[in-house]
């Protein structure tokens, strides 16, 4: 048997994000968001399903929380929808919005957890996406008085930030591969929506600088690990752009004040570039106190012509898959995570990472025992890597409970919670109390 043993204050966390727990959708003065469009656009969601309801959390969120003490979390990773913030995007304040959440953050508070808050984690309001969305500049501004509003009214009570959850997502498969919304299937369009989007977060690091507030703020790209399929130059190449496309185009502007050579190249090569505007790159370039790492799945890559905007075609190598069909390799996390240490020896927080395991309950237990496995794995990857020195503060398994999974509707599970959405019953799954016990331990155990 083999015990990992933790740091002292290392931080132990769940995440999850207002649109895919929240629901109330038309509730507390909120105003519509891209997804709430998307999702009830017919064929965009497996199933036609949307976040109308969710997991009920908007009214349950007391109830979450209590279960969220009994784990015994020191962190809970949640984000704000920002049209219950101001409903039209760059308008009033909504007073209802700001009331819900430090509802929430004071019963975080009082239960010892330690708020860890997404400003944006996808759902942009719709009257800005009626006006350009993230093509457009002026949602810059929008953002940064939305980050103030927010900066405001919860710098006593929230210490970790993070400006935006999973860049590549909200560029490239909202707005190349058309996959989330708003849909876009165009590689200009993606390059502005990225570049926008980095302005607005280098404008709000700034901002929470200039306005000297207490507290840590950061950034959360998800990130691919990818290795070749074979020896060759090509093959070494497409997997070279499949990881930049996720880390380095964002975190190339973020820490070396410019975007990555090869892939600015193989845009260009495409047509297209991002629209930098003179003093772009610099208000990007803001420092940041911490960076969130999503990770998942790695790949294993090789060139293919036809293989999509970047000649990347993933292999199946008959990988064990969670129920979402995506491979099970924990060293990818530790691959990763070196990997990121051209940016500096920076402080990391895993802000996402779990298992897809649909499996319901049989006599009130759900018997999740590959997601206990698929973490189990991962987190011995993360103690892998604290022990080469690289500055991990935190973990937070995605999910908390069984939530609204984007395209995918409600038929993907991450969850350590199983909820049942005709009741929306909460069954904590034996991965809850599997992880439960790490987290009082601060200690791992594998055989
Ligand atoms: N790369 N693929 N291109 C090929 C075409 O794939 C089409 C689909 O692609 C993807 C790629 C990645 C994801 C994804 C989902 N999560 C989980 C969420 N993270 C934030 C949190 O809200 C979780 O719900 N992380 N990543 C989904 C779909």
């Amino acid at each position: 048997m083999t015990i990992f043993q933790f740091p002292k204050d290392f931080m132990w966390g769940t995440a999850t994000a207002a649109y895919q727990i929240e629901g109330a959708y038309q509730e507390g003065g909120r105003g519509l968001s891209i997804w709430d469009t998307f999702a009830h656009t017919p064929g965009k969601v497996f199933d036609g399903h949307n976040g109308n309801i969710a997991c009920d959390s908007y009214h349950r969120y007391e109830e979450d929380i209590l279960l969220m003490k009994e784990l015994g979390i020191q962190t809970y990773r949640f984000s704000v929808a920002w049209s219950r913030i101001i409903p039209d995007g760059d308008g009033e304040v909504n007073q209802e919005g700001i009331d819900f959440y430090h509802r929430l953050v004071d019963c975080l508070l009082d239960a010892g957890i330690v708020p860890f808050c997404t400003l944006y984690h996808w759902d942009l309001p719709q009257t800005l996406q009626d006006d350009g969305g993230w093509e457009n500049r002026r949602t810059i501004d929008a953002f940064v008085k939305y980050a103030e509003v927010m900066f405001r009214e919860f710098s006593g009570k929230i210490k970790f930030w993070l400006t935006f959850n999973e860049p590549w997502c909200i560029a490239f498969l909202s707005n190349l591969e058309g996959k989330h919304a708003p849909g876009n299937q165009d590689l200009q369009i993606a390059l502005n929506v990225g570049h926008h989007l980095l302005v607005a977060h280098g404008h709000s690091v700034k901002l929470f600088r200039d306005m000297q507030l207490e507290g840590q703020i950061g950034i959360a790209p998800n990130v691919a690990w990818a290795v070749p399929y074979s020896k060759s130059p090509e093959d070494r190449a497409a997997c070279d752009r499949n990881i930049e496309v996720y880390a380095d185009w964002f975190l190339d502007p973020i820490y070396k004040c410019s975007y990555p050579d090869s892939l600015y190249e193989w845009f260009l090569q495409a047509g297209a570039q991002p629209p930098v505007q003179d003093g772009d790159m610099e208000i990007i370039a803001q420092p940041i106190d911490l960076l969130g790492i999503n990770y998942y799945h790695p790949s294993v890559n090789r060139y293919h012509p036809e293989a999509g905007y970047l000649q990347s075609e993933e292999v199946d190598m008959g990988l064990f898959k969670t129920d979402i069909g995506w491979p099970i390799d924990a060293t990818g996390l530790y691959d990763v995570l070196h990997y990121l240490q051209k940016y500096g020896n920076v402080d990391i927080y895993i802000t996402e990472n779990g298992a897809c395991v649909n499996d319901g309950p049989v006599d009130g237990m759900v018997n999740d025992t590959l997601r206990t496995q698929y973490l189990q794995q991962h987190i011995a990857q993360v103690h892998r890597a604290i022990n080469d020195g690289i500055q991990l503060k935190g973990y937070m398994a995605w999910s908390l409970m069984d939530n609204f999974e984007w395209a995918e509707g409600y038929k993907m599970r991450f969850g350590l919670i199983h909820v049942d959405f005709r009741t929306l019953e909460r069954t904590p799954k034996e991965s809850y109390y599997w992880y439960q016990n790490v987290v009082r331990n601060n200690w791992m155990e594998t055989r």
